[in-house]
């Protein structure tokens, strides 16, 4: 039995659809009810929401993918929220019907009210229980966030259902492929303008059909990450032996302002996905695609570190061998190769945070 409240939130749920907005507006709905807040809509889909900003959803014909698409990581990233919001929408009023289990994670709210990338500490580095490190702010609303976010993606993966709903015919999730889209926009214009973080593999072979898959997303560009690291793709990779990827989609702007027409491919290819809908993509060309691997990995460790180029260079902007990427205080940073390029330079980064990639091409075997 849930409150009057809670039964209300629900009703107001299913029809009209908006998760995110009364995550963001009144998020203790969402937690003050001692059960998980669970409930069914007209076609049969399970809906539980798992916390603000998290809701999990289970179809009648349950089919053999777990999918997490989560968005808003950076709170001023604000399109891939706006693509994913739109599918809550349209799912929890049942104009559309999942073929798979999804969960939606929508990350750091209070970033998006805010309008910026984060309000403490960076969401997307505090996976892998890095929100435990004696290195970052305990107090940080992001170290609890990301613990609940791991939490919230074990328990999908693993027990996606609590007992109470769980139908007669479940069966064990192992028979499930795992899949994580970490959808984002860049802070600086890319030559390549849709790309994807491969997280590292530790020596797995890389999935072409993934690549394909993103390719029919509107994704051409893909750099292959040589270590490990504290992002949410990776966990979800490494823990869960998910496929995962850091999706970059275009470039960061404010709520509403995004022309909508540049995501038209990873929007029509995603909804087909998560609807269990045959898919166009073609099989897998190497010529159809640029493949990266990561180079450097430049931290920042001085107040006085400085990029030596100009702030509106694009991502993937190349430079020859021995050219000055970054310095400061006993330190230069320079392209090792000729067409070395650079992706997300930032030296507004805490310290000891990445501050640039470089990428050199490379092919899939
Ligand atoms: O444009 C930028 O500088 C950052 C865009 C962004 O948020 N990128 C992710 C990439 C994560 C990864 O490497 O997998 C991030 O920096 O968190
Ligand atoms: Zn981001």
């Amino acid at each position: 039995m849930y409150t009057s409240q809670t039964n209300q939130l629900i009703d107001q749920l299913a029809s009209e659809g908006q998760f995110l907005l009364l995550s963001r507006r009144s998020s203790e709905l969402f937690t003050a009810e001692k059960d998980p807040v669970e409930f069914t809509l007209s076609n049969g889909t399970l809906v539980h929401i798992v916390a603000p900003g998290i809701i999990a959803f289970t179809p009648e014909e349950k089919g053999n993918k777990a999918i997490i698409l989560s968005s808003g990581i950076h709170g001023n990233e604000t399109a891939p929220i706006e693509i994913c919001d739109q599918y809550v929408v349209d799912i929890l009023t049942c104009k559309i019907t999942l073929g798979h289990r999804v969960l939606f994670i929508f990350g750091n709210l209070p970033a998006m009210d805010k309008a910026t990338r984060f309000v403490d500490e960076n969401l997307n580095r505090l996976f892998s229980q890095a929100h435990s490190s004696a290195s970052v702010n305990q107090n940080a609303y992001e170290c609890a966030r990301a613990k609940e976010l791991e939490e919230a993606v074990e328990q999908f993966y693993n027990a996606p259902l609590s007992n109470k709903i769980q139908p007669a015919n479940a069966t064990p999730q192992d028979d499930e492929t795992r899949y994580h889209y970490d959808l984002h926009t860049a802070i600086r214009p890319s030559k390549n303008e849709k790309f994807a973080v491969y997280p590292y593999l530790h020596g797995e072979s890389h999935s072409k059909e993934q690549l394909s898959f993103l390719l029919a997303c509107g994704v051409d560009t893909f750099l292959l990450s040589g270590s490990s690291t504290t992002t949410f793709s990776y966990f979800s990779s490494r823990q869960f032996n998910a496929h995962a990827f850091t999706v970059e989609l275009g470039k960061v702007q404010p709520f509403g302002q995004n022309d909508m027409s540049r995501f038209t491919a990873v929007n029509t290819t995603l909804r087909q996905f998560i609807c269990g809908e045959p898919l166009i993509s073609k099989p897998y060309n190497n010529d159809d695609m640029l493949i990266y691997r990561v180079n450097q990995v430049i931290n920042k460790h001085s107040d006085d570190f400085v990029l030596d180029f100009s702030d509106d260079l694009p991502n993937f902007s190349t430079f020859e061998k021995g050219a000055l990427l970054a310095h400061e205080t006993g330190a230069e940073y320079r392209a090792q190769y000729d067409g070395e390029a650079v992706v997300f330079p930032n030296a507004n980064v805490a310290l000891g945070q990445r501050a640039i990639l470089t990428v050199v091409p490379t092919t899939l075997d």
